[in-house]
């Protein structure tokens, strides 16, 4: 059989269900084998391709997350389109079954589709049941604002209900790319990026700076707790340590293992007027390298192909959280009674699909992005340590940003 690569940044429970489709697709024929590699955190995961393509043994597919499409949409030659190789494979590549949102985020200005949406998500919040009761807050309504979030989180620390009232992760992609999207609030001039590559960046801006200088102070006696720059504080959550958790709508299948009484409400906002907006697709695609023989990508298309039927999808979104990326799917898993039994577990599709985008909320997009959110996650560390306030640190994020942007399109 024809070998398949697939480069991956899985852990936990969503590590066991790449493997478990990468199994049941090759027991499913036998002319092709996928080989699931696990490389580590998305970031890892991207810099081992890249490095993988200049050796030129890069693999067949990787997985690369959402603020590494822009990298992947310059690297022109690098890849093949993923509508291109459906086609090639024999498959007819139909993008109105789709879920838009996360057609328009993964394709081209043209409409051609680069990348398949293998896991996309939205970012929820997850509380801890019993910890609210024990703080006095009803167990059954989860905060909805900020401001109420912060109150929550203030009352299950001094009540010592919890050490910890308060995580998230990726401060990046949940407190800034898709606090501004939810909130209506631009991230940067050019739509966010999706419009152009020169942006401006624009999170420092007022709403911003109150935000994180609310999260700075919780900080100062641990009612916020930072766990790292990626999906680290997940644990301090499932540990039972912290409340509430801003996370990932795909970080579910861990939260289930945990075995904590959880609820899940969706992604607090910012009051004002006409909010919440719309937030933006998170999570990862699967991209396809260049330069590999026919029959790997016949492999590809075939696996594709495999992993778009219905019930692939539908199993995928109600196991591990991410958002089924089919129509059909969505609406098979509505069919199936699933969402009466767990309405919580439509949030993430809500929240992306419930209004139309605006410029602020279709997506963020910068050639450099991983770059500048390792520029942003310094700065937050650096004012998380009090060594400077919430408008130093977003001040020096967007000006270091920018420069870096400047770099990285050449001027
Ligand atoms: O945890 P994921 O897979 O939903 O990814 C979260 C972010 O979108 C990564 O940038």
């Amino acid at each position: 059989a024809t070998e398949i690569s697939w480069w991956h940044a899985m852990t936990g429970a969503n590590n066991e269900v790449v493997d478990q489709l990468a199994k049941e697709f090759n027991e499913s024929q036998s002319d092709f084998k996928v080989m699931p590699v696990f490389k580590g955190t998305y970031p890892e995961t991207l810099n081992a391709g890249i490095a993988a393509f200049r050796a030129k043994q890069p693999p067949a597919i990787m997985q690369v997350f959402d603020a590494g499409s822009g990298v992947m949409m310059g690297a022109q030659g690098a890849i093949v389109p993923v509508a291109d190789v459906l086609e090639k494979g024999g498959f007819k590549f139909d993008k109105s079954q789709y879920l838009p949102g996360i057609v328009a985020y993964y394709s081209k200005p043209d409409g051609t589709m680069l990348s398949f949406p293998y896991n996309s998500s939205s970012p929820i919040l997850y509380y801890n049941k019993d910890i609210f009761e024990k703080a006095g807050l009803n167990p059954d309504t989860p905060p909805k604002t900020w401001g109420e979030v912060f109150d929550a989180a203030k009352k299950i620390k001094t009540s010592g209900a919890a050490p910890c009232g308060f995580t998230s992760t990726w401060l990046t992609w949940i407190q800034t790319e898709n606090f501004a999207a939810w909130n209506n609030l631009s991230y940067g001039s050019n739509e966010n990026g999706l419009g152009g590559t020169d942006v401006k960046l624009a999170f420092n801006a007022e709403p911003f700076v109150k935000h994180f200088q609310a999260i700075a102070d919780l900080a100062k006696d641990g009612t916020f707790r930072y766990g790292g720059r990626t999906s680290e504080a997940k644990q301090l959550f499932t540990s039972g340590e912290c409340a509430i958790l801003t996370e990932s709508s795909g970080g579910l299948g861990d939260i289930v293992k945990s075995g904590l009484k959880y609820g899940i409400g969706q992604l607090p906002y910012a009051e004002g007027p006409g909010r919440p907006q719309n937030t933006i697709p998170g999570g990862a695609s699967l991209w396809v390298f260049g330069g590999k023989s026919d029959a790997e990508y016949k492999g590809v298309a075939t696996f594709f192909n495999f992993l778009s039927q219905t019930k692939i999808q539908s199993r995928l979104h109600q196991v591990s959280g991410y958002m089924p990326v089919t129509m059909a799917a969505y609406e098979d898993t509505k069919k199936s009674g699933f969402y009466e039994k767990n309405p919580a577990r439509e949030t993430p599709l809500l929240q992306m699909m419930g209004k139309a985008p605006t410029e602020n909320s279709k997506g963020v997009r910068l050639v450099n992005l991983p770059q500048v959110r390792d520029i942003m996650n310094e700065e937050f560390e650096s004012m998380l340590a009090g060594k400077q306030d919430a408008k130093a640190a977003l001040d020096k994020a967007v000006q270091r940003g920018n420069a870096a942007i400047q770099q990285a399109i050449g001027k």
